[in-house]
C-alpha cells in the first residue's frame, strides 16, 4: 500500500492523460456519478478539517477567521464536472452545519452538474447568478473550471474572477485554480488566486510550472485511488515526467557506505572554477562538493587564488594554473602524470569570467562526465551548444538558470512559456542532462523523461547558491560513477538535497537569512 501511495506522488500527467485515465476508470465500470460522489465526499472532509487559523496575504494576517461549523462557505460553480464536484461539496456542507449559498453564473451546464444545482436549490441554499448579489462568506471554493478549461475567460466571468481575487477570504480551489492551463500553468485570461487547491487523484503538470506558483497557493493532492494499472497503462509510451520525492532523493544517496572502501572507490572530482575578480565561487564550490562526501577532490584555480583556497578546503587538493591577465586561468596545469582521465568527472564553470575560455573547451574536449555551469555555460553557449555537446563522448550535464538557457538554446520553444517543454526539448536536441533552475527545478534527459522539484525556496535566489549545487553535484556524480545509478537520478537528488537545505536554513533563519557559505552549513543538517 505504502508502495502505490509513493508511487502515485511521484507521478505527473497532463490534461489530456487525465482524461484518458479516468476514461478508462469508467470503461471499467466505475459510473461517472459515483466517482464525483466519491472525489467531492474527501473534499468536503478537507474543508471541514481546515484548523482555526488566520488568514494571512503577502505575510500579513487580514483576518482570524476560524472555518468552523456555521462559517459561510461560498461555492462557485461553473458548467462542467468541477462546478458537479463543488456541488456536492456545498451539499455535504449544507448538511454538517455550514451557511452555503452557491455562485452558478453559467446557464447551460453539464447533465450530472445541473441535477446537482436542481437538487442543492431543493434544500433551500440560496443560488445567485451575477456577482453583485453575493453574501459575504468566510471562505469561497472555487469550482468554476478543472482540466477541462480550453480556451480564454472572458467577461463577464473574467471579470468576476477578478472581483472574487480581492476579497479577503481564503479561495479554496479544487483540482486547478480556474483560469489556469492544466498543462503549462499558463493564466488564460484571468485566473483564481488560491490559497490552497486540492489536486486530484494524480499532480498535473500546471503544479510544477513557474508561472502558476503565485495562483496555487498550498497544493495538496486528493488522492481518490487511482488504480495503478489504469495510470501505467496511459503513461506507458510517454516519457515520464516524475516529482522527486524525498524517499527517491534518499535512495540515491550512497549512504551507509560499504564497510570495506578507500577515497579513490568514493570518487575523484576536479574542479575547475575561480578567477581573481570572483575567488568566492571556487571557494562555494569546493564547500559544496565537501558536503557530498566526495573521496578526492581536486581544484583548479587561478595560481594567484591557490593559498586562499587551500585555507578553506585544506583537504583539497589545489591546482594552481597559469592565469590571463585579468586573473582567470589561461591554462590547465595538472601535477606530473595526472591527466583529465585520471579524475572521474569534472565540474566546471563557476567564477571562471568568459576569458577563460581554452579551459572549457579542453574539458569539454574530454572524455570524462562533464557538468558545466555558470561562464562555463555563457562560454559553450557562444561556441554553439547544441553542435558542441553532439561531439562529447561522455555525459554532459548543464546547469542553468533561465536567462542562461535562453543563452544556449536560442532556438527552443520558450522557456518561460512551459519549462518543461523547453528544458525536454534542449535535453533530446544537446543529448545532455538539462537541469533548468527556477522555483520549481526541472531536469530532463535525452530521452525526454523529467524529473521536477515540488518544493524549494526563494532564500535560494541568491548570488553563490548554485555554486553550491555544482559542487554538490559533482560530488555526488562521482561517488556513484562506479555503482550504476543512472546520472540523471543523481542530478535529481543533488537538486533536492540542495533545497532541503535552503528551506531548513530558512525555517531557522528566515528567508532573508541563507547566503550561499549558510547554505553550505546546512547540507549535512539536512540529512540528519
Ligand atoms: N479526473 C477525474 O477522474 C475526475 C474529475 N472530476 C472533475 O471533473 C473536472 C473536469 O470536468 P470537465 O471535463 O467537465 O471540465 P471542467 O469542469 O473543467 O469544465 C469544462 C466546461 O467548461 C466549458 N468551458 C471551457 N472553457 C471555457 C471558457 N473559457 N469559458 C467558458 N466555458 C468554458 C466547457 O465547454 C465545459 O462545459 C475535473 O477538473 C474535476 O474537478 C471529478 O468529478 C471526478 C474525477
Ligand atoms: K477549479
Amino acid at each position: 500500500m505504502q508502495n502505490r501511495q509513493e508511487k502515485i506522488s511521484q507521478v505527473i500527467v497532463t490534461a489530456g492523460q487525465m482524461r484518458d485515465i479516468e476514461n478508462r476508470i469508467f470503461a471499467a465500470g466505475m459510473p461517472v456519478v459515483a466517482l464525483m460522489e466519491k472525489v467531492a465526499g474527501l473534499i468536503a472532509r478537507c474543508i471541514q478539517e481546515i484548523p482555526p487559523t488566520p488568514l494571512k496575504k503577502g505575510g500579513y494576517i487580514l483576518s482570524k477567521t476560524a472555518f468552523l461549523r456555521g462559517s459561510r462557505v461560498g461555492i462557485l460553480v461553473g458548467p462542467g464536472h468541477n462546478g458537479g464536484d463543488a456541488l456536492v461539496v456545498a451539499r455535504e456542507l449544507h448538511f454538517r452545519g455550514y451557511e452555503v449559498w452557491i455562485y452558478s453564473p453559467f446557464s447551460k451546464l453539464k447533465e450530472l452538474t445541473s441535477q446537482h444545482l436542481k437538487y442543492a436549490q431543493s434544500l433551500g441554499i440560496p443560488i445567485y447568478q451575477t456577482i453583485e448579489q453575493l453574501p459575504d462568506s468566510d471562505l469561497l471554493i472555487d469550482g468554476l473550471f478543472g482540466f477541462g478549461l480550453e480556451r480564454n475567460l472572458t467577461d463577464p466571468i473574467a471579470s468576476a474572477i477578478n472581483q472574487l481575487n480581492e476579497l479577503p477570504v481564503p479561495i479554496y480551489s479544487i483540482d486547478i485554480p480556474s483560469g489556469l492551463h492544466t498543462d503549462t500553468g499558463v493564466v488564460l485570461g484571468t485566473a483564481i488566486r488560491a490559497t490552497h487547491t486540492f489536486c486530484l487523484g494524480l499532480w498535473k503538470l500546471a503544479f510544477f510550472q513557474d508561472q502558476a506558483l503565485e495562483y496555487l497557493g498550498k497544493a495538496e493532492l486528493i488522492d481518490f485511488d487511482i488504480p495503478l494499472a489504469d495510470v501505467e497503462a496511459v503513461l506507458k509510451d510517454a516519457p515520464s515526467i516524475k516529482r522527486i520525492t524525498p524517499a527517491t532523493a534518499l535512495a540515491n544517496l550512497l549512504l551507509p557506505r560499504p564497510p570495506v572502501t578507500h577515497k579513490y572507490k568514493e570518487g575523484h572530482l576536479l574542479l575547475i572554477c575561480g578567477s581573481r575578480r570572483y575567488a568566492g565561487g571556487a571557494i562555494l564550490t569546493g564547500l559544496g562538493a565537501r558536503a557530498s562526501g566526495v573521496g578526492m577532490l581536486s581544484i583548479a584555480v587561478p595560481q594567484s587564488l591557490k593559498s586562499l583556497l587551500v585555507s578553506h578546503l585544506p583537504e583539497a587538493l589545489i591546482v594552481g594554473c597559469p592565469e590571463t591577465e585579468t586573473g582567470a586561468i589561461a591554462h590547465l596545469q595538472l601535477p606530473e602524470k595526472t591527466d583529465l582521465s585520471s579524475f572521474n568527472a569534472i565540474a566546471c564553470g563557476p567564477g571562471l569570467t568568459r576569458d577563460a575560455t581554452p579551459i572549457v573547451q579542453e574539458a569539454i574536449n574530454s572524455d570524462r562526465p562533464l557538468i558545466l555551469d555558470a561562464d562555463g555555460l555563457n562560454i559553450l553557449a557562444q561556441m554553439g551548444a547544441i553542435a558542441t555537446l553532439k561531439k562529447r563522448l561522455a555525459v554532459t550535464v548543464l546547469t542553468p538558470h533561465t536567462g542562461e538557457f535562453e543563452r544556449l538554446f536560442p532556438d527552443v520553444p520558450d522557456a518561460k512559456h512551459d519549462r518543461v517543454q523547453a528544458v525536454q526539448e534542449a535535453a533530446a536536441q544537446s543529448k545532455a542532462i538539462v537541469l533548468l533552475k527556477g522555483a520549481r527545478t526541472a531536469i530532463a534527459n535525452p530521452q525526454r523523461a523529467v524529473w521536477i522539484l515540488p518544493e524549494s525556496t526563494p532564500a535560494l535566489a541568491r548570488g553563490g547558491s548554485g555554486d553550491v549545487l555544482t559542487g554538490l553535484l559533482g560530488g555526488l556524480l562521482v561517488q556513484a560513477a562506479t555503482k550504476q545509478i543512472p546520472i540523471e537520478d543523481i542530478v535529481a537528488t543533488a537538486a533536492w538535497w540542495h533545497s532541503q537545505a535552503g528551506i531548513i536554513a530558512a525555517q531557522e533563519r528566515t528567508e532573508l537569512g541563507v547566503d550561499a557559505f549558510t547554505l553550505t552549513q546546512y547540507l549535512i543538517k539536512a540529512l540528519t
